[in-house]
């Protein structure tokens, strides 16, 4: 399912980028006076392959959820089953992803990719556990390459289920103590950076547990043997089972989804920047398919998005994950495409042009 989802992947498609953008300047405002939601309206054309483009609503969240090995070294304050209890608080509707879902009119999935706990059966839980929490990467993989696959064909599956569902909007959303820990070791291994410069203090820890985050994700790095991950798909796979967490993959999965389907999906923090990287690392034209909907306060998401080239919509210095910053640019999105479809232009409206 994997190679067939990449099969299906096209790049923005230029016609309907030049239609979109030569549409924005007929629209009755000064050109580029919409500064950034122009581009965002602009991409989704490219994205769709359609000027304009569908409204990207109804948007469905997935959170992704998983536990992580590396968990035991002591790398966040936060005790491991805060991951299931807050799994059982997604599902209750009590969580700050459902109030903001609930603002945006998306609806909330949670997805059981490897948490280390047996969950009891909810509607809104879909399950896909691939184990009870992934191995210390600090000492090995922390995945088998066929583990991070079925992780990765879990996100494109149930991307597949919201689609046939009817949402026109994908985003992601996770869930795991520890999960900035491997996020900072994928996000060194595929923008090349030191760990120093892209870990960061996660749900916040003191100067000592930095330290030896820092070392952790450095040992990750050499006890993985892992540099030169872009050079083929399969090396990227391999990068992303050594450090990376189940909910990493199931995320790159479901960008991949998205990309396939023509179905805009808006990233969250730092957890979906490194998923993203994996996903470009597969094929770069999936990254066509994204916005970035905000920028975390995680240094490693400032280095992820600057590697993707991708520039984030909301910078409130939110840490939350879960998908909370992808929920609060969905209705930008929104009026940024909507925008193609309800202005008038200086034509139609009678509105005089600038002379030229
Ligand atoms: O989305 C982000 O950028 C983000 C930044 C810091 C923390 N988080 C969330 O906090 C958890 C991981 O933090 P930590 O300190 O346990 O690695 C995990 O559940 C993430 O969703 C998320
Ligand atoms: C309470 C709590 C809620 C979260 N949501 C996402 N990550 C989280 C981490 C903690 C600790």
């Amino acid at each position: 399912m994997l190679a067939e989802t990449l099969a299906a992947i096209r790049p923005a498609d230029p016609r309907a980028l030049a239609e979109a953008r030569a549409h924005q300047d007929r629209l009755t405002k000064p050109r580029g006076s919409l500064g950034v939601l122009e581009d965002v309206a602009v991409r989704l054309a490219g994205a769709a392959g359609v000027s304009p483009p569908p409204m990207p609503e109804p948007a469905a969240l997935a959170i992704f959820a998983a536990d992580h090995g590396v968990h035991a070294r002591g790398v966040t304050p936060w005790p491991q089953e805060v991951t299931v209890q807050m799994v059982g608080n997604f599902l209750a509707g009590g969580a700050v992803a459902n109030a903001f879902a609930a603002q945006a009119g998306a609806t909330v999935t949670v997805v059981d990719v490897g948490v280390a706990a047996d969950l009891p059966d909810a509607p809104q839980l879909i399950r896909h556990k691939i184990a009870y929490g992934t191995a210390d990467l600090s000492q090995g993989p922390a995945m088998t390459v066929d583990q991070a696959v079925r992780a990765l064909e879990a996100g494109i599956l149930v991307g597949k289920e919201l689609i046939a569902a009817g949402a026109r909007c994908l985003i992601t959303g996770d869930m795991g103590i520890a999960n900035t820990t491997a996020s900072a070791a994928l996000i060194s291994a595929f923008t090349g950076m030191d760990p120093a410069e892209v870990t960061g203090r996660g749900t916040g820890i003191d100067d000592e547990t930095y330290e030896r985050k820092v070392g952790l994700v450095r040992s990750a790095l050499r006890a993985n043997a892992v540099s030169d991950v872009s050079s083929s798909p399969s090396e990227a796979l391999r990068a992303l089972a050594a450090v990376g967490g189940f909910e990493h993959a199931a995320i790159a999965g479901l960008i991949l989804c998205g990309a396939a389907e023509r179905v805009p999906v808006i990233l969250d923090g730092v957890i979906a920047g490194a998923a993203a990287l994996v996903a470009a690392a597969l094929d770069p034209a999936a990254i066509d398919h994204c916005v970035a909907g905000h920028r975390s306060a995680e240094p490693g998401h400032t280095a992820a998005l600057a590697h993707l080239g991708l520039r984030p919509l909301v910078e409130l210095e939110l840490r939350l994950g879960e998908g909370t910053g992808g929920l609060l640019a969905h209705p930008m999105v929104c009026a940024a495409v909507r925008v193609m479809h309800d202005v008038a232009t200086f034509d139609s409206a009678g509105v005089t042009e600038k002379p030229v």
